[in-house]
């Protein structure tokens, strides 16, 4: 594990319900956790087991129906606008749909430069953000000089992705939260974009969250893994413990739907 062994962020009973009466629903139900810096966890779950709903509370973007959440061994307070501000500086945010996660009408150059800004270089020479840019989009074997002036969409769903890593690049938080990043886009890159993280993850120190349905993903990429069944975390530990000792008929469920996932590929029979 690259952990340094100190929790970045950590939960206690961290419970979601929506709605009342008969439409009352428990999403996550009282889960506690200590994600550690530098660490990369996976929380794995059926579709409807609330991973969704979790990383949205992680990322605050909803409140905790019960429960705390801590920040860097402190109690996280979102109670003005300016502490959500400076607690989103240090936590960020990929979510599966490429397309629905840029403002249209705003160019890439503008969508790097405003990464810049909210890490406080709004002032820089113009010539110190275009290499900033370009340092970020060469991160990600994007050339920043063919981008200037595009937009988004002109962009194919796989280098959108990458994309969304220049911006942690240039914005590099504590904390990243990656929910279900690579399911909408095709395998070749998707093994990319995870390696990019990975890469993100060795250069930054961060924490990376993965948000994903898919265990073997789960096992590629991480060193803890949380299972999720019905809002509750059934079984956690380290990738190996999880996947080659799990305990829970639910884990065991979903390694099986996952053929081979830790034996080595016999090519010779292909
Ligand atoms: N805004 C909401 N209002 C009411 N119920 C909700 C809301 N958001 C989620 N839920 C319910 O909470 C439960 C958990 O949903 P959530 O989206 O967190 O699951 P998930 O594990 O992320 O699923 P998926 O992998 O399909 O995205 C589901 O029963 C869902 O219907």
């Amino acid at each position: 594990m690259a952990s340094n062994g100190q929790p970045c962020l950590s939960g206690r009973g961290v419970t979601k319900i929506f709605g009342f009466g008969r439409t009352r629903t428990v999403a996550v139900d009282h889960v506690d956790f200590d994600f550690h810096e530098g660490e990369i966890v996976s929380i794995v779950g059926e579709s409807g087991s609330g991973k969704t709903t979790l990383a949205k509370m992680l990322l605050g973007l909803i409140n905790v129906t019960e429960g705390e959440i801590y920040f860097q061994g402190k109690k996280r307070d979102l109670s003005s606008g300016r502490k959500r501000r400076e607690y989103w500086r240090n936590i960020q945010a990929i979510f599966q749909d490429p397309f629905s996660s840029y403002n249209i009408f705003q160019k890439i150059d503008s969508v790097l430069l405003d990464c810049i800004r909210m890490r406080g270089g709004g002032r820089l020479p113009r010539e110190q953000k275009i290499e900033m840019m370009t340092e970020a989009c060469s991160f990600v074997n994007l050339k920043f000089a063919e981008l200037t002036n595009k937009y988004p969409f002109e962009l194919s769903g796989g280098q959108m992705q990458r994309l969304m890593i220049a911006r942690i690049f240039l914005l590099k938080p504590k904390i990243l939260v990656a929910d279900e990043p690579t399911s909408m886009i095709d395998a070749c890159s998707r093994a990319t974009i995870l390696d990019y993280l990975m890469k993100l993850r060795n250069e930054t120190g961060m924490t990376l969250i993965f948000i994903t349905h898919d265990i073997g993903l789960a096992y590629y990429v991480s060193d803890t893994i949380y299972i999720m069944e019905h809002g509750r975390f059934v079984e956690s530990g380290t990738a190996d413990d999880v996947i080659l000792h799990p305990r829970q008929p639910y884990t065991r469920r979903l390694i099986s739907d996952v053929p081979k996932i830790y034996e080595e590929w016999d090519l010779s029979t292909v």
